[in-house]
């Protein structure tokens, strides 16, 4: 940190205005037509009105990624304007802002800031419980409720949605992937009366990690981008997910990071992971948006399992690791179900999954688990530490693999089976979160036991795929390019007489596992395409 309580990410301002020069070009706001025919727009590129910038949720990595924004550019208000929205009304609790102040009393360049500030006697008054204070209010002056030993930057905050997004030139994302469709019909309800051509769609970056199953017209999921696109009516190619391994404090620290933006238009994404990158958080960029959203869903859903096997094992980094490489064999199948090309398990798509497992919240949230100290019934909020994610994903994930019309055909069995059965810890892990007793410790000790593979088959060859990708997924009917009339759909996907499913419609690719005997002496003959 340097005197004035940095982290050494504030640009040159010379830097601010070529970033933005080229943000504008990508997101179309220097073009001279469009500066003729979109008057206010142009306007951004002329520099009479700043480029827009409006973060929606405050949990911890929302809050973050605005205030590391805010700290680039937060020096030229003139180019770049950053606001983050939160919901109004929520006060907080004595006890909270007494943990808060002693934050900050031990740490002098943020106590100097509140006093300069004259903000600190707020602060006192409430921890006297004389006045309360609001969620919004304290992260005004940077101080986020799901990261209460950390404190960030002042940050200019709205509790009006519309006064946030009407003109807002890029949304973030940080919303709870639980709480993205109902934030969103608002955001498209507004969108849809203030957008025209002279004030085009935002561009949406969606930190979110989580997914939406829906079972009708057909099993399939619905990842926050889509709900976005579905919600929001903000177009596809104008949606992007920005993954990577990212555990909050850590990166406002200015440890170093690494993530990639995914989605949309080569163009406009390369513009957007220029913008967003500094020394400390470097961004690149992939056109798949699908894999890196199932992959960020999923690794929170196998997190929670790494902190039970965490607790039944007392630590052992020998069950830890055995834990961590059948995940990922169960993470990559499932991403090449959902997946027409899957980007392989590396990069940061494999750095979220580690970080997750090693120190995210759900992690945290399974080891409570598996201590007894907590327990599904609770709920999946937890004070301080917000919304648990991994909870509602692995519902969803089960739910959408175990249904009756989603089918692998098992090459090792010669049958068609449904993925649930192939996905032993997505099962258990299902079982231990629908529990509603307390008696966590004898769950945890059953957790282990069956994680046990005793089976002659290692798991990762009984696992390996090929031709598994089930379009209709992750797609409607009519988004569905059929190719082959004649393929049929024998062991594939989703089942014949799928509700609403024509033949017509049905994905046509079969999908096999196994085969692990016969790998040995060939090259997978069951694994290439039929
Ligand atoms: O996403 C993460 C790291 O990239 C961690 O998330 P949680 O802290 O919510 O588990």
């Amino acid at each position: 940190m340097d005197d004035d309580g940095c982290h050494g990410r504030r640009l040159p301002l010379g830097v601010i205005r070529e970033r933005v020069q080229a943000l504008c070009d990508a997101l179309g706001l220097n073009n001279n037509g469009a500066r003729n025919a979109v008057g206010r727009l142009a306007s951004v590129a002329s520099g009479s009105r700043p480029l827009r910038i409006v973060g929606l949720g405050a949990g911890a990595w929302g809050a973050v990624f605005m205030a590391m924004l805010q700290e680039m550019y937060g020096q030229a208000p003139d180019l770049v304007d950053i606001t983050i929205w939160r919901r109004g009304g929520r006060t907080v609790s004595k006890e909270v802002v007494t943990h808060v102040m002693d934050v900050v009393n031990a740490d002098e360049a943020v106590l100097r800031r509140l006093r300069n500030s004259s903000v600190y006697l707020k602060y006192v008054s409430a921890r006297l419980g004389d006045r309360t204070l609001t969620a919004c209010e304290m992260l005004r002056d940077g101080f986020c409720l799901n990261l209460p030993d950390c404190p960030l930057c002042p940050l200019k905050v709205t509790t009006e949605l519309e006064e946030a997004v009407y003109d807002a030139d890029v949304i973030v994302n940080g919303l709870p992937s639980t709480e993205t469709r109902a934030v969103f019909e608002k955001v498209g309800r507004i969108l849809k009366q203030t957008r025209n051509r002279d004030n085009p769609m935002p561009f949406v970056i969606s930190l979110s990690k989580g997914v939406e199953t829906r079972l009708e017209p057909h099993p399939h999921i619905i990842t926050p981008t889509r709900i976005i696109h579905e919600a929001g009516g903000v177009p596809m190619d104008r949606c992007f997910y920005l993954g990577g391994p990212n555990i909050a404090a850590e990166i406002w620290r200015g440890e170093y990071a690494n993530a990639r933006i995914c989605g949309g238009v080569r163009a406009v994404r390369t513009a957007l992971a220029d913008f967003i990158r500094n020394d400390n958080f470097v961004v690149w960029t992939s056109p798949d948006v699908i894999t890196h959203e199932v992959m960020g869903g999923l690794k929170n859903v196998y997190a929670i399992g790494m902190g039970i096997t965490t607790a039944a094992t007392n630590n052992s980094a020998t069950s830890k690791a055995v834990y961590f490489s059948n995940a990922a064999a169960e993470m990559v199948f499932i991403t090449r179900l959902l997946s027409e090309r899957p980007d392989d398990l590396q990069g940061p798509l494999l750095a979220d999954t580690y970080v997750t497992l090693l120190k995210g919240r759900n992690a945290w949230y399974g080891e409570r688990l598996g201590r007894g100290e907590l327990c599904p019934s609770m709920g999946d909020v937890v004070p301080g530490k917000g919304l648990i994610q991994g909870i509602s994903a692995v519902h969803a994930f089960h739910e959408l693999l175990s249904d009756e019309r989603v089918q692998v055909f098992d090459c090792d069995a010669q049958r068609a089976v449904s993925p649930v059965e192939v996905l032993p810890m997505l099962r258990h892990l299902k079982e231990m979160l629908s529990r509603d007793d307390d008696d966590m410790a004898a769950a945890t000790r059953q957790f282990i036991a069956k994680l046990k593979d005793a089976s002659a088959t290692d798991p990762a060859q009984r696992l390996r795929t090929d031709n598994l990708y089930c379009a209709m997924l992750t797609r409607l009917p009519h988004e569905i390019v059929v190719e082959d009339a004649d393929g049929g759909g024998d062991g594939a996907g989703v089942a014949d007489g799928g509700a609403g499913v024509g033949p017509e419609q049905r994905h046509r690719n079969r999908s096999f596992i196994g085969g692990a005997d016969e790998a040995e002496e060939d090259i997978n003959p069951h694994f290439t395409k039929t």
